[in-house]
């Protein structure tokens, strides 16, 4: 089978592209430390303290949290005891009957409530900061005395102040808001893994 995608196009324009917005991500990065190291000690104060880790998104960002929970429950980098961490994305009965006898708008909320406990903490990744059951899950957390996390991008001029930490990309598109996202969940991962098994001397 023969393509008419010439290869040149996409190494040329895509991979630089993505450097280009990586490099200036970066710059934007350091500005956001200080709410990553916040988002990174309210997941530690979690954990160490017997909580759990609830993390919801659509599409994308649904594997995002999937993804997410499952370098905590299994594992990130280096050996360590499993860490309590579910995404609310993957039970598809529970998703299909709130979906279906309640509304989608309710299918991340009616699991946080069901599940979170004071301490605990729900992170929603959404690149629009504007998915009605992301905000509604973020929100059953606050009633919950659950901390929240909210990952998103720049598409809203002012993200929802529903969260009590919010990492913001600078970034319009989709693409390339998750792009950046995964980078956030992994240094949280490294961070974690950190304070529960001590800060290697050099980066492996
Ligand atoms: O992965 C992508 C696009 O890159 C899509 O699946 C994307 O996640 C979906 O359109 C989501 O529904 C977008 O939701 P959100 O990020 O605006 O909350
Ligand atoms: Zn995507």
């Amino acid at each position: 089978m023969t393509t008419s995608i010439p290869t040149s196009e996409l190494t040329q324009t895509q991979f630089r592209g993505a450097l280009t917005r990586h490099r200036a991500a970066l710059e934007h990065l350091n500005r956001l430390e200080p709410e990553l190291i916040r988002a990174a000690e309210l997941c530690i104060q979690t954990l160490q303290r017997g909580g759990k880790i609830l993390v919801c998104g659509n599409g994308g960002s649904a594997a995002d949290a999937q993804h997410f929970a499952a370098e905590l429950t299994g594992h990130f980098r280096r050996e360590r005891g499993p860490l309590s961490a579910v995404a609310l994305t993957t039970d598809s009965s529970a998703l299909t009957c709130i979906g279906n006898d309640y509304a989608f708008e309710d299918v991340f909320s009616r699991q946080v409530t069901s599940l979170a406990r004071v301490g605990d903490t729900v992170v929603g990744i959404s690149t629009s900061g504007r998915s009605p059951n992301v905000l509604r899950a973020l929100q059953a957390a606050k009633e919950a005395q659950a901390s929240t996390i909210l990952l998103t991008g720049s598409k809203l001029a002012s993200p929802p102040a529903r969260a009590d930490v919010t990492l913001a990309i600078a970034a319009d598109r989709t693409a390339h808001i998750q792009e950046m996202h995964i980078l956030l969940i992994h240094v949280l991962c490294e961070t974690i893994d950190d304070a529960f098994l001590g800060q290697e001397e050099a980066d492996a």
